[in-house]
């Protein structure tokens, strides 16, 4: 049988437009993908990347408060212009937007600027009705955010419409304790919005080591962001321009807006999958293999659509690997166990890879190696923002399991600490590197005695020091 398309691919994100490009410009592959919406995705055009630039834009008041411990006794980051800043983001993300285009078109894929649907195991809808066909189908048409389902949620705001505010909210509740409730309120507490946020547990960032959760929570306060815990909205109601918020326990407060950062669902919803066969999960991803194949043969899928590991460089490499397996005849699945990630949050970032503390004491014997204290820069300064630096250490074989940072940069420092763990490094390992100095990352070649030894029947809680 003949085809229209080698490949087809249904979103234009990190996954899809990584495998397109890979399987039509490195292997030859005749490849069509269609993007609903702006190329580029979630990453480029509603995350990652506007994130980031914004964590930049709402550091400058925490940068002249430091100045001015420094001895530039008026410095100060005066009034922020919004507006102004809305316009260069736009215009970064019209290029950004471009350059995916430029690569796609570059590597001879087709683009279609329109939404597609499964028809069946080779067979695409385009929503002007056209149908084409094609040897594989890829899936990688991510997720969306999801609102809690209280009434009056639709008041509230998601990730997606904060890139596209008219203006600051002068009081804002931030919804979530996840990556993105964390990094949100930072933003708004930055530019200088009054920013609470509300999370139904006890500590932020559920999953993360329990000690880096607690230190990140504490810390979030420091930067000025009021928490409200153990507690959740239970409904909203409209109030003139403003939006009143009710309490389970009968109270209610004002706040210019709200914004729900309550997770995020696969986009899989009137997409053919399951009419074709496809099999999909509880919350509607599709269910796929070790290869990103899932159960009809034809049909693949990368990225948050799977929700495996919802983060972009596990997308584009998902994507890459998928292209390499089915049209370079180099089969390569994607390893999801040692995956680093960071928080993008203030007064310093939290960053982290491998086993957190609680997995690797239910592991087996393992060495908590922890270094806590407030770096030079901050005690210089007058801040009370403190550093952890923790690295979880298997008693047994010496190999380090787990590395969880509080600090500044620690994107940065997780990033290059990924290697040697990737590469099976010991604790002597990192010890034998001699300390570059004075950093805070030489913190990571210099703990040298375990500050209590976990899992097994020797686990202390009081062994040394730092
Ligand atoms: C606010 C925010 C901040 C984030 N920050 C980070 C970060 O700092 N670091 C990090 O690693 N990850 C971050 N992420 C996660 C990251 O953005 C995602 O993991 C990544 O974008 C997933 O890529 P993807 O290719 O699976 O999907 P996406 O990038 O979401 O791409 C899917 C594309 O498919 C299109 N589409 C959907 N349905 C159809 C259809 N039927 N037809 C045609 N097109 C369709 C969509 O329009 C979209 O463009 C963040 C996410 C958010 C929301
Ligand atoms: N820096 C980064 O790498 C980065 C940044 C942002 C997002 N991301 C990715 O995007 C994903 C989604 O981020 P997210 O923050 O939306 O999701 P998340 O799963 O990290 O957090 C969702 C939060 O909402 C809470 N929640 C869920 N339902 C609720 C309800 N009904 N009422 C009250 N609270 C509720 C959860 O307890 C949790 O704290 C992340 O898991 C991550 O993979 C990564």
């Amino acid at each position: 049988m003949t085809f229209d398309y080698d490949l087809f691919v249904i979103g234009g994100g990190s996954g899809g437009v990584r495998a397109a490009r890979i399987a039509a410009s490195e292997y030859g592959a005749r490849v069509g993908l269609a993007e609903e919406s702006r190329m580029g995705g979630t990453c480029v055009i509603r995350g990652c990347v506007p994130k980031k630039l914004m964590v930049f834009a709402s550091q400058a008041e925490a940068l002249a408060t430091e100045a001015r411990g420094y001895g530039w006794t008026t410095a100060s980051a005066g009034p922020f212009d919004w507006v102004m800043f809305r316009h260069k983001l736009d215009a970064e993300l019209t290029r950004l937007e471009g350059a995916y285009t430029g690569g796609l078109v570059a590597a001879d894929v087709e683009i279609h600027k329109q939404r597609a649907r499964l028809h069946d195991a080779h067979t695409v809808e385009l929503a002007d009705g056209t149908r084409v066909t094609a040897k594989h189908v890829l899936v990688a048409t991510g997720g969306h955010p999801q609102r809690p389902g209280i009434p009056g949620e639709e008041l509230g705001m998601i990730s997606d419409d904060l890139f596209l505010m008219e203006s600051l909210p002068g009081r804002v509740l931030v919804v979530g304790g996840g990556f993105i409730a964390c990094e949100f309120a930072t933003i708004l507490a930055g530019l200088g919005a009054e920013t609470v946020l509300t999370y139904r547990g006890d500590a932020v960032l559920r999953g993360f080591d329990e000690e880096l959760r607690r230190h990140a929570t504490e810390q979030l306060r420091v930067i000025g962001v009021e928490l409200k815990l153990e507690t959740t909205p239970a409904a909203l109601e409209k109030d003139g321009d403003k939006i009143r918020v009710l309490w389970p326990d009968g109270s209610a407060e004002i706040y210019d807006a709200v914004m729900f950062a309550t997770g995020r669902v696969p986009n899989t919803k009137g997409l053919g999958l399951a009419e074709a066969g496809v099999k999909l999960g509880r919350k509607g991803e599709v269910l796929v293999d070790e290869w990103s194949q899932s159960s009809v043969p034809s049909v693949f899928a990368v990225g948050d659509v799977t929700d495996r590991v919802n983060l972009t460089p596990v997308a584009i490499r998902e994507g890459h690997s998928f292209a390499d397996t089915v049209f370079g005849a180099n089969p390569r699945k994607v390893d999801h166990r040692l995956v680093g990630s960071a928080v993008y949050v203030r007064p310093h970032e939290v960053a982290t890879i491998g086993l957190t503390e609680e997995e690797a004491a239910a592991a087996g014997p393992h060495k908590v190696y922890l270094a806590s204290f407030r770096p030079m820069r901050s005690i210089f300064a007058g801040s009370d923002a403190r550093a952890v630096m923790k690295l979880l250490v298997d008693a047994e074989t010496d190999k380090v399991v787990g590395c969880h940072i509080f600090g500044p940069e620690a994107g940065e420092m997780i990033q290059l600490v990924a290697i040697p763990m990737g590469m099976g490094a010991s604790k002597a390992d990192f010890d034998a590197a001699i300390a570059v100095h004075p950093t805070l990352a030489e913190e990571m070649v210099t703990m040298r005695r375990p500050v209590r030894h976990i899992g097994g029947a020797h686990a202390d809680k009081t062994v040394g020091s730092a």
